[in-house]
Order: C-alpha cells, then sequence, then structure tokens
C-alpha cells in the first residue's frame, strides 16, 4: 500500500479508481494527514490546493461515495421492507388520495391479507369499511385502526407474546364499543396503545384523524381514559382531581367550575362531603367512580373505559350505566368489561377478542341471532334419572347436544327450527308424572353463551392451527 502511495503519480488513475472504494479512500487520506502531521501546524485548508497530496480528491470521492451509498440504502430499504414497498405501490395505484394527509394506509395494510380469515364475513366487513375511510376524507368515525398490532418482546424467560393481532376497527362519533373477551385476550393491551402508554409494533390507528404513533399530543386535549386500576392521588380530593383535570383540558373559570359540579353530581360523588375527601379514604366504589369522572371532563370526543364498573354495587353500577349511556351521545366510547348485563346495556356494537384477534362483531341482537341458533333447555333431576332425561331430550330434538351435567342438572342446546316451546312444555309434563323434575327453564341465547361459544370455537380453531 505504502509503495503505492509513493508512485501515485504514475499510477494516479488507478488509485483513483481504488479510492472508490470507501476504504481505501480513507486509508488515503489517514495517510495525507500522517505526512503532514510531521510538518508544522499540520494540514491546513490551503493545503487540500497541493496536487501533491490528492486530499482533494479523496474528500470528492468520499462525498460521492456517501451520496452512492446513501441513494442505494434507500433504494434496497423500499423493496426489502414489505411496508415502504406497499405504501409506494398503493400511492400510485391508488386514484383518489385522502384529503387528510396522515389518514394513510398503514405499512402492512395489505401484506396481511393472508393473514385474515375468510370465514369472518363480519370482521372481513370491517377492514373493508376501515379501507374505504383511510380513502376518503370523511371524519365521521372518531377511531380507525388500520392493522394495529402489539408483540411484547421475548424476556425473563417469557416467551414472544402477540397480544393483539391486525386489528382493523372503525367507530364513528355516538357509539360506544364494547370490547370483550376472556382474559388475557388483548384488551388492556389494545387501549394501552390507544392512550400511548405503549407503541403499536405494526400498523396504527387514528383518532379525530390524528395517527397514535406521531400526533399522540393532540389527541390527549380530546381524549379521556378510564383504567383498569385507579391512579388517583391519595391526598388530593375527588373535586381537586376534577379541576386539576379540567383544566388539562383546557376548562377555565365558572366553565371549569360548573363541569367539575356536574360531574361530580352525576357520578354520586357530591353529597355528604365526598368531594373534599382525599381519594385515599374512599372506597372502591367511589374510586372507580372518580375515574370514570376524571374521564369524561372536559367533554372529551373519544373515551376509553377499562371495566369502569368492577366493584361497585348495583346501585352505583346502574348510575353510572345512565351516566355513560347520556355521555356517548356526541362521542365515540371504547369499553371493555367481563359483564355482558353492561355490554349490552351499554354497547351499540360488540367485538369479541380471543388471543389478541377479533372473532366477531355486530351488535348484540345480531350476535345473539348468529350464535344463539338454539334454546337453552336445562333440567334438574336425581342423577339416576340422568340417562332418561338425556333421551327424553334426545327424542324431541335429535340434533340437541349436552353441554353441561353435574349431579341431576343436565343442559342442552336445542336447535330452534327443530322445537316448539308447546312441545318442550308436553314433554316437561310427560316426565314429570314418570319421576321427579326438581325444577327446568328453557331459555334463549343470552350474551353470556354467545361469549362462551364464540371463545370455545376461536380456542378449538388456534389448536387446529
Ligand atoms: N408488558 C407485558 N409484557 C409481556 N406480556 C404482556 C404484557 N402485558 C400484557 N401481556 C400479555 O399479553 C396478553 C394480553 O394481556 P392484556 O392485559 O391485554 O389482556 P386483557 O384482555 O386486558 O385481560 P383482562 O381481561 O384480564 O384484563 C396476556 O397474555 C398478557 O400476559
Amino acid at each position: 500500500m505504502c509503495w503505492f502511495m509513493y508512485h501515485t503519480q504514475s499510477l494516479e488513475m488507478w488509485v483513483m479508481v481504488m479510492e472508490l472504494y470507501p476504504g481505501f479512500s480513507l486509508y488515503r487520506g489517514l495517510y495525507e494527514f500522517a505526512q503532514y502531521a510531521q510538518l508544522e501546524g499540520g494540514m491546513r485548508w490551503e493545503d487540500l490546493n497541493d496536487s501533491e497530496n490528492g486530499m482533494k480528491e479523496v474528500l470528492i470521492i468520499m462525498f460521492v461515495d456517501w451520496l452512492v451509498v446513501l441513494f442505494v440504502a434507500y433504494g434496497i430499504d423500499r423493496v426489502v421492507s414489505p411496508g415502504s414497498g406497499v405504501r409506494r405501490r398503493k400511492s400510485q395505484n391508488s386514484q383518489k388520495k385522502p384529503l387528510l394527509s396522515f389518514w394513510k394506509p398503514s405499512l402492512q395494510s395489505k401484506d396481511s391479507t393472508l393473514n385474515v380469515q375468510m370465514d369472518k364475513a363480519d370482521v372481513n366487513q370491517e377492514r373493508e369499511k376501515v379501507d374505504q375511510l383511510l380513502h376518503e376524507s370523511s371524519t365521521s368515525h372518531a377511531i380507525v385502526c388500520d392493522n394495529l398490532q402489539k408483540i411484547y418482546p421475548e424476556s425473563d424467560g417469557n416467551l414472544e407474546k402477540l397480544a393483539v393481532q391486525g386489528l382493523y376497527l372503525a367507530v364513528p362519533r355516538g357509539e360506544c364499543f364494547g370490547m370483550l373477551g376472556p382474559n388475557g385476550a388483548g384488551k388492556t393491551s389494545f387501549i394501552n396503545m390507544m392512550i400511548g402508554l405503549t407503541k403499536p409494533t405494526t400498523g396504527t390507528a387514528f383518532v379525530q384523524g390524528l395517527d397514535i404513533r406521531t400526533h399522540m399530543n393532540e389527541i390527549y386535549t380530546n381524549m379521556g381514559v378510564c383504567p383498569q386500576h385507579d391512579l388517583l392521588w391519595e391526598t388530593l380530593t375527588g373535586r381537586e382531581h376534577l379541576l386539576f383535570y379540567g383544566r388539562l383540558k383546557n376548562l377555565k373559570g365558572s366553565a371549569l367550575t360548573q363541569a367539575v359540579e356536574e360531574s361530580l353530581k352525576s357520578l354520586n360523588l357530591f353529597h355528604g362531603g365526598v368531594a373534599n375527601k382525599q381519594a385515599g379514604k374512599y372506597s372502591g366504589g367511589m374510586k372507580r367512580r372518580l375515574s370514570v369522572a376524571i374521564s369524561l371532563i372536559g367533554d372529551p370526543r373519544v373515551v376509553y373505559m377499562d371495566e369502569p364498573s368492577t366493584g361497585l354495587d348495583p346501585a352505583s353500577k346502574n348510575n353510572l350505566w345512565n351516566v355513560v349511556k347520556n355521555a356517548k351521545q356526541d362521542r365515540a366510547i371504547i369499553l371493555t368489561t367481563h359483564s355482558m348485563e353492561e355490554a349490552e346495556f351499554l354497547c351499540d356494537r360488540l367485538g369479541f377478542f380471543v388471543d389478541g384477534s377479533l372473532q366477531c362483531i355486530g351488535n348484540p341482537k345480531e350476535l345473539k341471532a348468529r350464535y344463539g341458533g338454539s334454546y337453552v333447555f336445562t333440567i334438574t333431576t336425581s342423577s339416576d334419572q340422568e340417562e332418561e332425561v338425556e333421551n327424553m331430550v334426545q327424542h324431541l330434538a335429535p340434533s340437541a347436544s349436552k353441554v353441561y351435567q353435574l349431579s341431576g342438572t343436565q343442559k342442552f342446546e336445542i336447535p330452534k327450527s327443530e322445537i316448539r316451546i308447546a312441545d318442550v312444555f308436553q314433554v316437561v309434563e310427560t316426565a314429570k308424572r314418570k319421576f321427579t323434575v326438581f325444577a327446568w327453564g328453557l331459555a334463549d341465547t343470552n350474551m353470556e353463551d354467545v361469549f362462551i361459544k364464540v371463545s370455545r370455537e376461536a380456542r378449538q380453531s388456534n389448536a387446529l392451527t
């Protein structure tokens, strides 16, 4: 290499070519620096013009190299990263551009087509709605989730966890959307992404047209949250909490005072000096009501409530439901709950989540009709009569299936198409003449049956795949 340096004049062209390799040009530059280091003052700017050292060429070549590598890396990134590629293709193909520039399809919206299970017509329909909304200027939907996904990385011996899988969801203003699902289904993980506590692994969501990945600060001014666990200051009173959060939402003066007083009254925190008591001295139910009041203060357009009625007595629960029902008039509410009664009472639409993915979506009536094409027949006799009862039910409806049996109590699902209610009465009356029937009942499918059915089917299909 050094020999080469001494003979640069004759081999100038070759050296220039070799300098196109960044490693060589770096070596050449360092070599020249080293030569000048022996002189007094080292290398100066004017020395760049010295044709003897070739430093000027080295710098030009390095700059050109940097530019070329930059563009090559960008190109490779566009080709290798699927999301970017999709986005480019999409914008080329798209005739209609979204008016809101940030309402663009997220990185993986098309690539995940294969992941969508084609048999979930309602879930697919929701996805199509999201796709359509993303290409329109419509702001009718306060919340739009575009292939939202959360993966918790492997840590402390725990395996990687896919908590939310490619979720597509559009919630319009004026709707209360209920997220239902067994423990660990991913409901809280979803809410945590929506409120900015965690970042989505892929995909995104738009709240009032603002991207949760980049515009969370703007979103906060229009968002209310009732977290799963109350986040309250022990030493502040209920009123002080509401004044604090009201100010954060830009309420001032009489508007703030009025909003706080109304909020305290509506959630039964006003009378008996409760409003001026420190939150640390509140009961669990009072804390919960204060959390709900905080989530609604300042008239936020979007509210998330994670199991808001946990720990409330029946009267407080009823009161809370009325507050939420009134509150949803002009805002989008996403609510998670384990109470099917609450879900049915409050929510316009329900989504069932199992293992992080949306299994079905629709209004409570639709879901019951879809998953509940059967009656639930329950009968209690002595254990000795179980077989006879089973035969009787099989005779009544050959497709009936037993779902539960314990000490003489049996539960059957009977397809609605196979029986008339009058027939069931007749069969039971006949049975009563033969043996003792302690109790019996015939019920239409309720949301709990839907919940159990959806969870069971999803888990079975997950186990198969
Ligand atoms: N920080 C975390 N790191 C790793 N895994 C997590 C983390 N948080 C949640 N999980 C896992 O992600 C899955 C979803 O949890 P999540 O709390 O979202 O469920 P959930 O539906 O809200 O449950 P619940 O109804 O019990 O509140 C669970 O398996 C949970 O163990």
